[in-house]
C-alpha cells in the first residue's frame, strides 16, 4: 500500500487535479492521498494558504474582509467549474470560508483554523471529484485519521499514541483523501504543523500504516544537486540517504519539509520524490542506506537569514563553564541556536535572524557582557550558509580545500567553516550578498564534468 502526497503546485488548477486523478487511478496501491491547499499556478500567483493568512490579518485588525473572502472563494470556484462539480461543492466551501470570520479572534487556535481551511476544503473538493469520476473515494478529516497533535499553534508535533489509531486506515476500502498540514489536539482544536507541513502529514500516515512507499509528488522531476532556481539544469539525484536529505532540507532544499523525514525513516518506509507533470519518471529515492558508493558531495544547499554572535576572550579555553554561560543566556531569552563554530579564544553562535528580535539581541549582549567580561562581543547579520552534503565525504580527502579554493577564485570571503563529527556535511558561512555566486562556484567545482 502506498501513501501519496500532492503539494500545492500539483493542485493549483483543475488541469493539475485531473493529472492527480490519473496518477491515483493508474496504480491501485495508491490508497491514501494527502493533499495540500491550491498552490501557485504561475510564478507570481498567490498560494491559498498565503491568502488565508492575509484574510486572518484583516479579520484580526478589523479591516474589510470581502476582498480576501472573494479572492479565496473564487480560487476554488474556478477549479469547481472547470471540473464540472455540482454547485453544492462550492456552496459548502463558500460557507466554510465565510464562517472563519465568526471564530473568536483571541483564541490561540483561530489562526491555525484559518490556515487549515486551505487543505480541508481542497480535500473535500478532490474527494468529490474522484467520486464523480467513478473512484471509490472518501474524505477523511485528520481527527478521524488519528492525527492527534500537541497544543503548539503553527508548530504542532504528533503525539506518539496517534500511531495506534492511524493503523485502522488500512481496513477502509475506499481511496482516502486526507487534508495535509494539520492535526487536532486532544481538546479538539485544529493545530497546524509549520509551513510546508503537508509533507509531514504524508510521512506520519506512511509510518502509521507501514506503507510500502511514501510518494511525494511535486513540480520537479526529483531532487537536484542544487536549487534549480539558482543553478541552471542541475544534476538530478537518483538516490539519497535520509541523513543526506535531512541536512539538505534543513539548509534550503525546500522541496521537502525537514520534519517530514523522521516518521518515514523510523518506520523504514522509503520515500520517493516524483513529478505530477511527469509521473513515469522514476524520481529521487530517499533510503536508509545507498546501494552504491557515491561521490564526495551529493548535493549543495544554501539558505539565508542567519546572524552571528561573536565572542572573543583571551584564554577562553581555560575558563570552565564559558560555553554553558553562553548557551544559558540564549536559553533564558528563548533564542534557539543553529551552529557554534569555535576557535581557541573565540566562538560564534549562529542563530536564525527571525528567531532573535531587536530586544532579545540587546538583552543578550547585556547579559553576556555581564557574565563573561569578553574582550570583544558583537552581533552581525545577513549571513548565508552553504552546505555541502554527502555520506561518502569522509572517504575523500580535500573536499574543504576544493570548496575553499573555488570560493577564493571567485573572490568570495569565507566568514566561518564548520563540520559536524558525522562528516555528512560541511558548512561555509558567507555574507548573504555572496550566497548565489558561492553556490555556483562550489557547484561547478564538484559537478561540472558530471
Ligand atoms: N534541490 C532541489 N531540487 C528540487 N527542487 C528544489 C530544490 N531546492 C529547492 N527546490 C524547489 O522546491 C520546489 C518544490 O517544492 P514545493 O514548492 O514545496 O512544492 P509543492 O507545491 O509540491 O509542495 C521546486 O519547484 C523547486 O523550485
Ligand atoms: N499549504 C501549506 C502546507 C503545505 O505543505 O503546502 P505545500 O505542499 O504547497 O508546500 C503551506 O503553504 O505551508
Amino acid at each position: 500500500m502506498k501513501v501519496v502526497k500532492f503539494g500545492g503546485s500539483s493542485l493549483a488548477s483543475a488541469e493539475q487535479i485531473q493529472k492527480v486523478f490519473d496518477i491515483i487511478k493508474n496504480d491501485s496501491e495508491r490508497r491514501i492521498v494527502v493533499v495540500s491547499a491550491p498552490g501557485k499556478r504561475m510564478k507570481d500567483d498567490v498560494k491559498v494558504t498565503d491568502a488565508l493568512i492575509a484574510y486572518y490579518q484583516a479579520y484580526k485588525h478589523q479591516e474589510d474582509l470581502s476582498v480576501h473572502q472573494e479572492w479565496i472563494i473564487e480560487r476554488y470556484r474556478i477549479i469547481c467549474t472547470e471540473l464540472n462539480l455540482d454547485d453544492s461543492v462550492i456552496t459548502d466551501i463558500q460557507k466554510n470560508i465565510l464562517s472563519l470570520a465568526l471564530l473568536p479572534v483571541e483564541n490561540r487556535f483561530t489562526y491555525d483554523t484559518f490556515l487549515a481551511a486551505g487543505e480541508n476544503n481542497n480535500a473535500k473538493l478532490i474527494a468529490e471529484y474522484f467520486k464523480v469520476k467513478g473512484l471509490n473515494s472518501r474524505y477523511v478529516h485528520p481527527q478521524d485519521a488519528g492525527i492527534i497533535v500537541t497544543s503548539d499553534p503553527s508548530n504542532a508535533q504528533l503525539l506518539k499514541t496517534s500511531y495506534k489509531k492511524i493503523k485502522y486506515l488500512t481496513e477502509l476500502d475506499e481511496i482516502l483523501i486526507v487534508p495535509g498540514f494539520f492535526g487536532v489536539t486532544e481538546q479538539g482544536n485544529v493545530c497546524t504543523f509549520s509551513r510546508g507541513g503537508s509533507d509531514i502529514t504524508g510521512s506520519i500516515l506512511a509510518a502509521g500504516i507501514k506503507a510500502d512507499v511514501y510518494e511525494n509528488f511535486t513540480d520537479v522531476d526529483g531532487i537536484f544537486a542544487a536549487h534549480p532556481g539558482i543553478i541552471r539544469n542541475p544534476h538530478a539525484i537518483v538516490e539519497l540517504t535520509y541523513r543526506e536529505m535531512r541536512e539538505l532540507a534543513y539548509s534550503g532544499f525546500s522541496v521537502l519539509h525537514d520534519e517530514a523525514l523522521v516518521p518515514a525513516y523510523r518506520a523504514h518506509v522509503p520515500l520517493i520524490i516524483k513529478n505530477t507533470n511527469n509521473p513515469d519518471y522514476p524520481g529521487t529515492r530517499i533510503v536508509t542506506k545507498r546501494s552504491t558508493k557515491g561521490a564526495p558531495v551529493v548535493g549543495i544547499a544554501s539558505s539565508s537569514g542567519f546572524s552571528s554572535i561573536y565572542i572573543n576572550k583571551y584564554l577562553m579555553n581555560r575558563e570552565v563553564g564559558f560555553g554553558r554561560r553562553v548557551l544559558s543566556a540564549l536559553e533564558n531569552l528563548g533564542i534557539r541556536f543553529e551552529h557554534m563554530p569555535t576557535g581557541i579564544d573565540d566562538m560564534s553562535v549562529i542563530v536564525r535572524s527571525k528567531y532573535m528580535n531587536k530586544q532579545q539581541e540587546k538583552a543578550l549582549i547585556d547579559n553576556l557582557t555581564e557574565s563573561l567580561h569578553p574582550d570583544e562581543l558583537y552581533v552581525e547579520h545577513d549571513f548565508s550558509i552553504i552546505m555541502l552534503v554527502g555520506e561518502d565525504m569522509k572517504e575523500h580527502a580535500g573536499v574543504a580545500a576544493r570548496a575553499s579554493r573555488a570560493l577564493a577564485v571567485h573572490g568570495i570571503s569565507i566568514a566561518m567553516i564548520s563540520q559536524g563529527a558525522s562528516e555528512v556535511s560541511l558548512m561555509f558561512i558567507v555574507k548573504e550578498k555572496d550566497e548565489k555566486e558561492a553556490l555556483r562556484a562550489i557547484y561547478d567545482e564538484f559537478f561540472f564534468e558530471i
